[in-house]
């Protein structure tokens, strides 16, 4: 079966490699890895058995697909000896904010190349990633996409002009998720829980919260509207919410997010 490398082994390098490892998409002996100037690679390598590669030429030796799970602003430092190691390869980055068009004057050779952003709830299988290829994918690469990213969770595709959006808001959602999180707790523990308590109630809410929300089909609203009685504490809370500007504010988040992975893509 195809060999995948890694250039990257940090976080969500080892998300993908703990997710195709689980799947059985893949054997250890069919992963392998590089990383920068860090321990990421032989961390990921002893934790999982698949392979830390010495350098760049082994790591792309037998190989079909890679990896990119760097920082996007190491991008224009990799080596440059890569256009011709990865000739004929698949090549799949997760950077945020890179573009297609840029990615392929690093990979000018590769067979194909998408562009992915997933999140970090893929550590545990409960990711959503999107994503854009280049060119028509063939069934065969299709395949290996779908094991990649599928070994993350749900996955969907978008046209590459979207990606910045997903990006700021399924890629860094997981981050304003876990604020709301630790503010909810917070906000438990000045009402007069116990910090444990106050964290319990936080999680186990969002979570079911999360859980209503998929199983429905009615919209987010609706469901809001069923908690919220008139003239009782959930209508307190909301409105304090709205005078507080609760909407404008996620909305300006995401908008700050997407404007970051454009910028990214500049440097
Ligand atoms: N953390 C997140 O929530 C998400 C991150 N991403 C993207 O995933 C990528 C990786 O992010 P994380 O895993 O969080 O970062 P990380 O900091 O955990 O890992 C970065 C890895 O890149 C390696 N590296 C650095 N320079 C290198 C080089 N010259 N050659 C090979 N490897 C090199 C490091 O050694 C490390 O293993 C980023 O591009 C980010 O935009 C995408 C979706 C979500
Ligand atoms: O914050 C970042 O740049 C990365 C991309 C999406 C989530 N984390």
């Amino acid at each position: 079966m195809n060999k995948i490398a890694f250039i990257g082994a940090g976080r969500m390098a080892s998300a993908i490699v703990n997710g195709l490892l689980a799947s059985g998409a893949r054997t250890a002996s069919q992963i392998a890895c590089l990383g920068g100037d860090d321990n990421t690679a032989a961390n990921l390598a002893s934790r999982t058995g698949i392979t830390a590669a010495p350098g760049l030429a082994a790591l792309l030796d037998g190989a079909d697909t890679i990896v990119l799970a760097c920082k996007p602003q190491q991008l224009a430092s990799l080596d440059p000896r890569l256009a011709d190691l990865a000739a004929g390869k698949l090549v799949l980055s997760i950077l945020a904010g890179k573009r297609l068009d840029r990615l392929a004057q690093t990979f000018p050779r590769a067979r194909n190349i998408v562009r992915a952003m997933p999140n970090t709830p893929g550590q545990i299988g409960a990711g959503i990633t999107a994503w854009a290829a280049r060119a028509p994918l063939s069934d065969a690469d299709r395949a290996i996409i779908d094991a990649v990213l599928g070994a993350l969770g749900r996955v969907v595709t978008v046209g590459e002009p979207q990606l910045d959006a997903v990006t700021a808001l399924s890629g860094s959602g997981p981050g304003y998720i876990f604020e709301f999180a630790a503010a909810l707790r917070d906000a438990g523990e000045a009402a007069g829980l116990p910090r444990e308590t106050a964290r319990q109630l936080a999680v186990e809410t969002l979570l079911g919260s999360a859980r209503l929300l998929a199983a429905s089909e009615s919209e987010a609203e609706a469901l809001r509207d069923q908690v919220t009685s008139p003239n009782g504490t959930t209508y307190a809370g909301l409105q304090r919410m709205g005078s507080g500007n609760f909407r404008r504010l996620i909305k300006e988040t995401v908008l700050a997010a997407k404007h970051r992975s454009e910028e990214l893509s500049k440097d």
